[in-house]
């Protein structure tokens, strides 16, 4: 199994993601470490974990995915680990005590604050350990991060903007505050680190529910995660500060299936998106509410449109092809929804990665023109040379069985910074 050799990373960070599925060129993942052999049958569930995870294989599939990554790409430091950059930044006492602040204050039902002065004498891998594993020299226990491995929703880029989540559980919400730390204190950040999408305190936005359709057009679910103020506040930035036109706010039932909107929605390809069937056929599923900017300063002009996939067909200028995730029978839908089956990631367009125990929706993608190959033959294929994509539709498959059971894929597990733009193309 191929083990990642740390690339050089390059010196600074970009933000430009104008369309999903454009060609990849920076991203920030979180290969899983000791922090998911905390998660026992007993706090597994306030962990948002319904199994145990086995570790090393986990890991193993998680860095074959990243290896991909960085061959898609083909450019050093494409793949950035937070657990690198975190570690890095924690030399610096400025960072390690903004970190230390922060913790204080977003979990003031903690005993942190007793031990606030001790945490800033913490080495710099102690600090690093405690913010992952909530794990310290100290008589203080914090709860691991198991999922930071979905750096997805740890964020999201819009254009040249980023918007840090607000988690909306308690078991995530260290996680934003590793992202504030890094954006914040990190040289990799420095020029870009003004360009931040700020929420209001008590809204709640996760990564996961934003997707850009268009240069123009975003959608965001409104999710058991992301509230309805942050979507306003969201729309009211990026109409303010980038070409976006047009937010969509997605609903989505408020159950765990379906926490983010790529959990039955993503783009394979500027025009072709795998579906959670019910998005497109079933009214408590997809209703959106169009926001467009207002003549006033603050004011949005509304319309409601019963079904995302017409509403998304009106506003951007291509026809959208829907490949059902699971196939024609709901009973497969169903069950590969449930295993990220329409959570697929673009690392090109028409070049993406899912599960491959999404056997129908990889059947369905094959119908629709996309070659399926698994990510161990891709990678012996162009051993000695470079793979270009755009020449065909490739669907590839990671094994994923044991990355599966934390109830995320491909996509969440990716926070992309940059892609081509649309407009280089
Ligand atoms: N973007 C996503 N769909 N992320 C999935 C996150 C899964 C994670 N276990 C949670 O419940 O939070």
């Amino acid at each position: 199994m191929p083990d990642t050799v740390a690339p050089p990373r390059p010196e600074s960070a970009t933000f430009q993601v104008d369309t999903e599925s454009m060609p990849l060129e920076q991203v920030l993942v979180h290969t899983p470490g000791h922090e998911m052999e905390l998660v026992a049958p007993d706090n597994r569930l306030d962990l948002l974990f319904d199994d145990i995870l086995f570790l090393g294989n986990a890991r193993d599939e998680h860095l074959l995915m990243c290896t991909l990554f960085e061959k898609v790409v083909d450019a050093p430091g494409a793949v950035l680990q937070v657990s690198e950059l975190l570690l890095d930044v924690f030399q610096q006492e400025d960072a390690r005590a903004d970190f230390i602040d922060r913790l204080c204050r977003v979990m003031p039902e903690t005993n942190i604050q007793a031990v606030r002065h001790e945490l800033k004498q913490l080495a710099p891998s102690e600090l690093h350990s405690l913010a992952l594993t909530g794990e310290s020299p100290l008589p203080l226990r914090l709860p691991p991060l198991p999922n930071l491995m979905f750096t997805r929703d740890l964020a999201a880029v819009v254009h040249d903007r980023i918007v840090i989540s607000h988690a909306a559980t308690a078991a995530r919400s260290r996680e934003s505050i590793i992202m504030q730390v890094l954006l914040h204190h990190h040289r990799f950040f420095n020029d870009v680190k003004d360009r931040v999408i700020t929420l209001p305190e008590g809204v709640t936005f996760e990564g996961g529910d934003l997707l850009m359709a268009a240069p123009d057009v975003l959608l965001i679910g409104h999710s058991e995660r992301t509230s309805f103020g942050a979507i306003m506040a969201i729309a009211h930035q990026v109409f303010e500060h980038t070409p976006i036109e047009h937010v969509l706010a997605v609903d989505l039932p408020k159950r765990r299936s379906t926490m983010h909107l790529d959990t039955v929605f993503t783009f394979a390809s500027p025009n072709e998106c795998v579906a959670f069937p019910p998005l497109v056929d079933d009214p408590s599923y997809g209703y959106a509410v169009h926001l467009t900017e207002g003549s006033e300063p603050g004011q949005f002009i509304t319309d409601m449109r019963p079904n995302l996939c017409d509403v998304l067909n009106d506003l951007i200028d291509r026809d959208l092809t829907f490949i059902p995730c699971g196939g024609p029978d709901r009973i497969n839908q169903e069950r590969e929804q449930w295993t990220d089956g329409a959570n697929v990631f673009a690392v090109a367009p028409g070049v993406i990665v899912g599960y491959e125990r999404n056997r129908r929706t990889f059947e369905e993608l094959r119908n629709h023109g996309y070659r399926v190959v698994s990510a161990e033959n891709f990678l012996s294929y162009y051993q000695d040379s470079t793979f270009t994509p755009g020449d065909e539709k490739l669907a590839i498959q990671l094994a994923g069985t044991e990355l599966s059971r934390g109830r995320g894929g491909p996509r969440c597990m990716t926070l992309p910074l940059a892609r081509t733009s649309i407009h280089d193309m």
